[in-house]
């Protein structure tokens, strides 16, 4: 965890010097477990945990908003964790009221075609609300988290609810990254809800079983991808912790989301299936 905000820290200090005003960063930042029963030791409370604390810190001296993916306990205390994503404001306060919780778990089984087996739902609990959008100085954000992206309807809903930026931080996996998943899905939230898409991705190998897949982009609300970073090729080649954090800078333009959703107007027809 340590280790996790030593990155975190060259990221926001670099994130400051280009005139950043808000970092976001990938789903799970603190850690990613080496087990299931791994990851529901290590979470910590808000308030207890350096990882939280030193970003607070961070963002303060930097003035600088973070978005960041975490894991914390349930309250009351329980065998499982949740899936967290907090705003953090440029004075290092946690805003709570703009705290999302992960409403789709990640479970999959692809042992048939000796593919992994992964049950997030094992360990973690999920959300069981949408967020409104929240204010910030670079548009209102809608949060969701990686595997989240795999369902359009709360997409649908944040911007009926006035999002113009929609969030995924992730941790996706290296064979759905490489058969086109990620950035199908995430051109495909961003030209249905005509809203920006910062998708901040953990990248490389994390322990012996897990590795990421990278490919963090930003696509526009026309659905172009306007930034990316680096993805990983073939995972065997990669290194446990061998990759340095990468930044990348975007400065939103609120005059691309009205030209897009002048330019195609969507009409929903809800007259004729439900309202989401
Ligand atoms: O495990 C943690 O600590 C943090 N959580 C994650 O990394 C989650 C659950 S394993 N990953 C995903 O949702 C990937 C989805 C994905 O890759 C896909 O939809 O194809």
């Amino acid at each position: 965890m340590s280790h996790n905000l030593a990155q975190c820290q060259t990221l926001v200090k670099r994130a400051a010097e280009a005139g950043a005003k808000a970092l976001f960063l990938p789903e799970a930042s603190d850690y990613i477990g080496g087990s299931p029963s791994e990851s529901v030791s290590l979470a910590k409370t808000i308030d207890d945990s350096p990882f939280v604390v030193g970003l607070q810190k961070l963002a303060k001296s930097h003035n600088l908003y973070i978005n960041v993916g975490l894991h914390e306990p349930t309250s009351p205390p329980s065998s499982k964790i949740l899936n967290t994503l907090l705003w953090i404001s440029n004075s290092g306060d946690v805003l709570e009221q703009t705290r999302y919780k992960k409403l789709h778990l990640f479970d999959l089984d692809l042992s048939k075609v000796d593919g992994p087996v992964m049950k997030e739902s094992n360990n973690t609990i999920a959300g069981d609300t949408i967020v409104p959008p929240f204010d910030s100085p670079i548009g209102q954000v809608g949060s969701q988290i990686c595997f989240d992206l795999r369902f359009p309807e709360p997409a649908i809903r944040l911007r009926r609810l006035g999002a113009n930026i929609i969030v995924y931080p992730s941790a996706f996996t290296v064979p759905t990254g490489q058969m086109g998943h990620w950035e199908t899905l995430l051109r495909a939230r961003a030209i249905e809800s005509q809203c920006y898409i910062v998708a901040a991705a953990q990248c490389g190998r994390h322990n012996e079983k897990r590795t990421s897949y990278g490919d963090s982009m930003v696509v526009d609300p026309k659905g172009l991808i306007v930034g990316r970073l680096s993805k990983v090729k073939n995972s065997d080649d990669e290194k446990v912790g061998a990759r340095e954090p990468e930044l990348l800078v975007f400065e939103l333009d609120e005059k691309v989301v009205e030209d897009a959703r002048n330019g195609i107007p969507l009409q929903r027809r809800t007259d004729v299936y439900p309202e989401i």
